[in-house]
């Protein structure tokens, strides 16, 4: 199996200059030996090493609080191969094993934070790697806080008096569980690093075809004009996962989809659906338009949102339990596995544009998805062979995962003699067109934090604006209880209430 790194030509162009290499650095990723750092992070720098996107020198430093560190490299080898696509023999893999080390220490112990910053001064000296430091916060939320102070505590947050090397730090979502506490995250980080040492991880910003949005709108003359509430009628972005919970029971009990998925990776997406041109690809101009685009929307009514929680049902051929019955999940629980809103954004872009935005686990597939449904000509020149004679607008899909494309669907007269009209589509492949890439999208973002680019991570004004959005809706949710939970079977769509908050608009959810 071959193993391709997706980098645009731009960026391999510069490579080839040597534009796009991070300084020498040690990455340090707190969660060593957790589900994250084996099945993505690991193999996110192995991929980059394969396309010789990381320095010469450099080294891994994994924390967690286990003594692995005889079974830690041959355990995360072990990722590499299952999760990266990375053929055993690969003779990249040894020479890039040899720089991934373990540290084990308590997160809460003084004396092993002493250790570290002694262990990687060490390591500086024996590598080069020149004091510059990525630590990356791949552990529980709870947390964050408390390893970012005491990296303060320890003198590791900050370059010495009159030393010039660079200390940045990835921190993991969820970024707070509603308003109030991502403002006192924001205040615990912000008191020990200043904003442009933080960059806030939402790997959906890492996947290549959410990229392609900013690139597919800005960056061809024909879509742009068309892209706004004279030509769209509405959109729908759909984050569907044929996969239940995976065993995290606990975190999912305290989630539920909107701050699981809604709050973070669906509305990322929609702000670079939404979102002005920016005025350069920088992370200030990228940022300051995202910003808009939430701060624009006036609130979410309760109304315009609902609920669900998936029951037994059957997902590709196999029986499945529904949410209730998963482990360390209470029976009785009215955590949301679904959720779906509607949202308009009231700028001059936007205004009247609905927005419907759902996201939910064990749905029928596993489909992200952007559609923008177009508004009709003014005038039928033509018949539809449809049964009900209705002439299918334009749609232009943006599909995220998988099979990662764009299609535009429009009407096409059927050869013969009558002037009917049918529906078809123009495909583009990702696959076809670029070939299959074994990236997981975290790739770009490690490269884009060691070289000190923040373009593609949250900043503190943003995480707060989402949160505002959605803290109300979370609050309303908890004051009023459920009835009716379960309400979908694992393997459909979702609840009937998702169909009808479009229904009420005269709409119905594109098939995907
Ligand atoms: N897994 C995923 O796909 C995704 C995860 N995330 C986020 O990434 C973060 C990590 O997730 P995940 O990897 O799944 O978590 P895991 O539970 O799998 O891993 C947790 C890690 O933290 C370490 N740890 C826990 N408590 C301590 C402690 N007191 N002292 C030292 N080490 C400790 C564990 O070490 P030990 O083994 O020694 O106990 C382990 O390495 C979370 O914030 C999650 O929300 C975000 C997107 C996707
Ligand atoms: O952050 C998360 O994302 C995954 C979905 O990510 P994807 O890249 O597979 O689409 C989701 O399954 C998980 O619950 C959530 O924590």
């Amino acid at each position: 199996m071959s193993t391709t790194l997706a980098v645009p030509s731009t960026e391999a162009d510069a490579t080839k200059k040597g534009e796009r290499i991070p300084e020498p650095c040690i990455v340090v990723i707190f969660g060593a030996s957790g589900d994250l750092t084996k099945r993505k992070l690991l193999p996110a720098l192995y991929h980059l090493d394969q396309s010789g996107l990381l320095p010469e020198d450099f080294a891994v430093v994994g924390v967690a609080r286990r003594d692995l560190s005889s079974t830690f490299g041959p355990d995360m080898q072990d990722g590499i191969l299952k999760g990266g696509g990375v053929e055993e023999n690969d003779p990249k893999l040894a020479p890039f094993m040899d720089r991934v080390k373990y540290f084990a220490t308590e997160f809460d112990n003084d004396e092993g934070f002493e250790k570290l910053k002694a262990y990687l001064a060490d390591l500086d000296t024996k590598l080069n790697t020149k004091g510059n430091r990525l630590f990356y916060l791949a552990v529980a939320p709870e947390f964050f806080a408390d390893i970012t102070h005491r990296l303060g505590a320890h003198g590791m947050a900050k370059p010495a008096e009159g030393e010039n090397h660079w200390v940045r730090v990835i921190i993991e979502k969820p970024f707070g569980t509603d308003l109030e506490s991502a403002r006192e995250l924001n205040d615990a980080v912000n008191a020990v690093l200043s904003e442009d040492q933080i960059f806030r991880i939402d790997h959906y910003l890492g996947k290549e075809t959410v990229q392609n949005i900013l690139v597919f709108r800005f960056g061809n003359g024909i879509f742009e004009p068309v892209w706004n509430r004279n030509y769209i009628d509405h959109v729908e972005i759909t984050a569907a996962e044929s996969i239940g919970i995976e065993g995290r029971g606990p975190f999912y009990e305290k989630a539920g989809a909107v701050r699981d998925v809604l709050q973070n990776h669906v509305m990322e997406v929609l702000s670079f659906v939404a979102m002005e041109p920016p005025d350069s690809f920088q992370a200030d101009a990228v940022r300051t338009e995202k910003l808009k685009v939430w701060r624009a929307i006036e609130g979410i009514p309760v109304e315009n949102t609902v609920r669900g929680q998936y029951g037994p049902g059957n997902v590709d051929g196999k029986d499945v339990i529904g949410y209730r019955q998963e482990d360390r999940v209470s029976p009785e629980s009215s955590t949301e596995t679904f959720a779906a809103i509607r949202l308009e954004i009231e700028n001059w872009r936007w205004a009247g544009v609905p927005f419907y935005l759902r996201a939910g686990k064990r749905l029928a597939k596993r489909v992200t998805e952007v559609t923008v449904v177009f508004k009709q000509p003014p005038l039928h020149l033509f018949k539809s062979n449809n049964s009900d004679d209705k002439i299918e607008p334009n749609i232009l899909t943006m599909r995220i995962q998988p099979d990662e494309g764009i299609s535009l669907r429009f009407g096409a007269k059927i050869p013969g003699p009558t002037t009917n009209v049918q529906p078809v589509t123009m495909h583009f492949s990702y696959a076809d067109a670029f070939g299959k890439s074994s990236a997981n999208g975290y790739e770009r973002l490690l490269l884009d934090a060691m070289l000190g680019d923040a373009t593609l991570f949250a900043h503190r004004d943003g995480v707060e604006a989402t949160w505002a959005l959605f803290t109300p809706i979370l609050e309303a949710w908890a004051k009023k209880a459920v009835a009716g939970f379960p309400n979908y079977a694992a393997g459909s769509w979702g609840p009937e209430c998702a169909d009808e908050l479009l229904a009420k608009d005269g709409r119905t959810w594109q098939k995907l």
